[in-house]
């Protein structure tokens, strides 16, 4: 049995791992933590009402109180580097899904974890269709360099780039190298207008209500144009890849950045 918290249980996200949690067999949850709380246990929430698990506004009166082997985060990118960091100092395996972390976090966390030697992950993405979407695209702009990134979600969301956009450029790049796109006489009449720039390829970042989480990734080439997209249409579309990411670091002594690490 794997035992595990959920940090920003009250959220979107929080919410919904922590209903998979609480159904997985190989799983138990053994407490959840939210600042925006206010109940003590799990089971004053009507839909939770046959569970009791002690809520916690505090992860230091967490850690003092429950033996937790993994911690999935889904709270806010201010604080996902310094919980992610909170865990590890516990030797507690990270699961991470908030975004927001920059290249110099990610780095400083897998030393902490190498140094501990505990597994952990962070994940921008953990639907199997935009891992599937990511790699296809990484695979594709060998032969089309010439790529635009347009990422879509709901306008509760508080980063821009979305951490899969970033991602998804990450992987390109790795895989092209720095290539100038477009016409370099161009000019923005509109600032923003082209949208952010990532080694020479633009993400777009559209924010509207009624959307969840979906990317295109738009190649041009000569006489012809490739479009591969992802959509997350409910947000249970990331809980194979969290339980999956539960279950892995069990297993691994450092911190895997991008589920595709562990497919
Ligand atoms: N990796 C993935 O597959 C996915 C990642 N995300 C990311 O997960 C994060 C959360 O997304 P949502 O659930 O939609 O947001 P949300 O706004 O619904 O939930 C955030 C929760 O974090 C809590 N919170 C705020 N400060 C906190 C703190 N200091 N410690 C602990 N909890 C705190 C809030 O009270 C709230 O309940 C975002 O960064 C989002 O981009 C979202 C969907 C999928
Ligand atoms: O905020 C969201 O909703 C999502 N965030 C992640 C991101 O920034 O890429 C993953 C998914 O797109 C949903």
């Amino acid at each position: 049995m794997i035992n595990i918290v959920v940090a920003g249980f009250k959220g979107k996200m929080g919410l919904t791992a922590t209903k998979m949690v609480i159904k997985n067999e190989k799983f138990t949850l053994v407490g959840v933590f939210d600042p925006h709380s206010v109940e003590k246990n799990l089971n004053e929430i009507s839909e939770f009402s046959n569970t009791d698990v002690r809520v916690f506004q505090d992860k230091e009166d967490l850690v003092k109180e429950v033996q937790a082997d993994v911690w999935i985060d889904f709270t806010i990118p201010a604080v996902a580097f310094q919980n992610t960091y909170f865990a590890l100092e516990h030797g507690i395996r990270p699961v991470v899904g908030t975004t927001g972390f920059t290249e110099s976090e990610v780095k400083e966390v897998q030393k902490l974890a190498q140094e501990k030697r505990l597994g952990g992950l962070i994940a921008p993405n953990f639907a199997i269709g935009a891992v599937l979407m990511m790699e296809f695209a990484a695979k594709a702009s060998k032969y089309f360099p010439d790529v635009e990134i347009t990422e879509m979600h709901h306008d509760n969301k508080l980063d821009a780039p979305s951490g899969t956009a970033i991602k998804t450029a990450e992987m390109i790049f790795a895989e092209r190298g720095y290539h100038a796109q477009g016409n370099p006489e161009e000019k923005e009449t509109i600032k923003g207008a082209r949208g952010a720039d990532y080694e020479g390829m633009k993400i777009h970042s559209v924010r509207l209500p009624g959307l969840v989480a979906h990317q295109q990734v738009q190649f041009g080439s000569v006489g012809e144009g490739l479009l591969i997209r992802h959509d997350s249409f409910d947000r249970s579309s990331f809980m194979t890849g969290v339980a999956l990411g539960c279950e892995k670091v069990m297993s691994l002594n450092e911190i895997a950045y991008g589920l595709e690490n562990l497919l």
